[in-house]
């Protein structure tokens, strides 16, 4: 038998995987995915980056396990925070585990029914995320979030129907506060 090898690596204080797959989202990569396109056009002028993961990944074979760290940047297009694109699991049934490191923001879970559920979010907050539940992760402060997830190996994203349908709920600032307010273009 032919063993992979054990490793530890540490996450530095702005939330980077030395050695792992980086990947960078821009506004630009997330047209249509907020609500308001007036505020969203305008602030496409300097498209900012949205979020960074950075990622350890391995084959998609069942019983391994993958982890990246997100670091999500604070802002807002219109008054709706910034977030990540969000996505259910190829396999849907498989479930992952978030853990805060730091900054301030919180999850959206969704199920295929469209039932919503908020889980706040601050560093040493672990949240589980069930089988079957889509999952989108919003920065609420204004410094970046930053956390850990740890997920099947072979769980695999479908964005297609968030991509769509979004989520039945906004996350947006109102009168300095963080609400949850239905989407109205939830369909
Ligand atoms: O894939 P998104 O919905 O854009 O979320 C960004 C990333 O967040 C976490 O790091 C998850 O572990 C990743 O699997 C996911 O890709
Ligand atoms: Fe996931």
């Amino acid at each position: 038998m032919e063993y992979k090898r054990p490793f530890g690596v540490r996450i530095d204080e702005n939330g980077v995987i030395p050695g792992a797959k980086k990947l960078v989202r821009r506004l630009s990569d997330m047209r249509g995915y907020f609500y308001d396109e007036k505020a969203y056009e305008e602030l496409l002028k300097e498209d900012p980056v949205v979020y960074e993961v950075y990622a350890v990944e391995q084959e998609e074979k069942d019983g391994d396990l993958n982890f990246a760290t997100t670091i999500l940047y604070p802002g807002k297009v219109g008054k709706e925070f910034f977030f990540t694109k969000g996505h259910f699991h190829a396999k849907a049934d498989r479930a992952e585990i978030y853990y805060a490191l730091k900054g301030k923001g919180g999850m959206l879970l969704q199920t295929p029914e469209g039932e919503v559920e908020w889980v706040p979010m601050e560093p040493g907050t672990v949240v589980y995320v069930p089988p079957y539940w889509a999952h989108r992760t919003v920065n609420t402060g204004d410094e970046p979030f930053i956390f850990l997830a740890i997920y099947p190996a072979d769980a695999g994203h479908d964005y297609g129907s968030i991509k769509e349908k979004g989520f039945a709920k906004l996350v947006v600032e109102e009168n300095g506060e963080v609400k949850l307010i239905d989407n109205p273009r939830w369909k």
